[in-house]
């Protein structure tokens, strides 16, 4: 009879995957879900869409851009390095603008950018401001978003921005059709993104950085996914909104 007792094995941890295999799977996961496939924004690409329904999109996204700072600020206050501090916080002044130092200019921001634009498509900054017409959809994805980076850890919270990896070339397409297909909407307007293709690249790198520095585990790298993936969806629900509302013309802009 043996003495020996085996010891239940633990399986074994997978091991992490290498950056490249992280940021492989983050390409096959937006090229399924990244909103640049949505149908609106295929609509949109293509010239098909109405004044209407270009004015409903500019006036709901504007309720994306206003909560960006408002989660960038969630997440300054996870983090526990200054220096990190010190660059993350450049989002919220990208976002709401910089007094200018000593006779330097000054940045109106990325609100007033988005302000801008919308005047340049021909709504008025009154109801963007007043919030008054967000679709009940947008108002949760946006509030979803808010929420996950309020409470989610800081790996994860910057996960959850690297979905910006995408963005910068989706604007270079959006700016082509809209010169293309709504010559109706003034040049300026195109300002906001012309801005945010350079902006959104350096702060993706940014981002990547860190979640390649801070996900060691396989455990942590999945994290990542999981949180990438729920950011796709929470644009994909904001354009879903967008879309029923101006197929079911119960959309409220200008
Ligand atoms: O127009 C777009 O398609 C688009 C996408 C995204 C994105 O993918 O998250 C952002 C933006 N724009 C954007 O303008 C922006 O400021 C921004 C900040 C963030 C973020 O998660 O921190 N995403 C995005």
């Amino acid at each position: 009879m043996s003495t020996t007792t085996d010891a239940p094995r633990r399986p074994a941890r997978p091991l992490p995957w290498t950056p490249g295999e992280v940021e492989h799977r983050l390409r096959a996961i937006a090229a399924e879900r990244y909103h640049h496939r949505h149908p609106f924004n295929l609509r949109m690409h293509d010239g098909l869409l109405t004044r209407e329904e270009l004015r409903c999109w500019v006036l709901n996204r504007f309720h994306y851009q206003r909560h960006i700072p408002i989660k960038d600020a969630l997440i300054l206050a996870k983090l526990d390095d200054r220096d990190l501090r010190r660059s993350w916080i450049r989002r919220i002044h990208d976002h709401d603008g910089r007094d200018g130092d000593d006779g330097e200019q000054g940045d109106a921001g990325g609100i007033e950018r988005w302000l801008r634009l919308g005047e340049a498509a021909g709504l008025d900054r009154m109801p963007l401001l007043s919030g008054e017409g967000v679709l009940p959809g947008v108002r949760f994805a946006v509030e979803g978003y808010v929420n996950f980076c309020r409470l989610a850890t800081p790996l994860e919270a910057i996960a959850s921005s690297l979905t910006e990896l995408f963005a910068p070339d989706l604007m270079v397409t959006r700016i082509g059709a809209w010169e293309r297909h709504y010559p109706w909407i003034e040049p300026e307007g195109l300002r906001y993104f012309q801005v945010r293709v350079q902006q959104g690249r350096r702060d993706a790198d940014e981002a990547l950085a860190l979640v390649h520095r801070w996900a060691e585990t396989r455990a942590d790298q999945e994290r990542v996914l999981a949180a990438f993936t729920y950011k796709c969806d929470v644009l994909w629900s904001l354009l879903d909104a967008v879309e029923h509302a101006t197929t079911t013309g119960s959309a409220d802009a200008g």
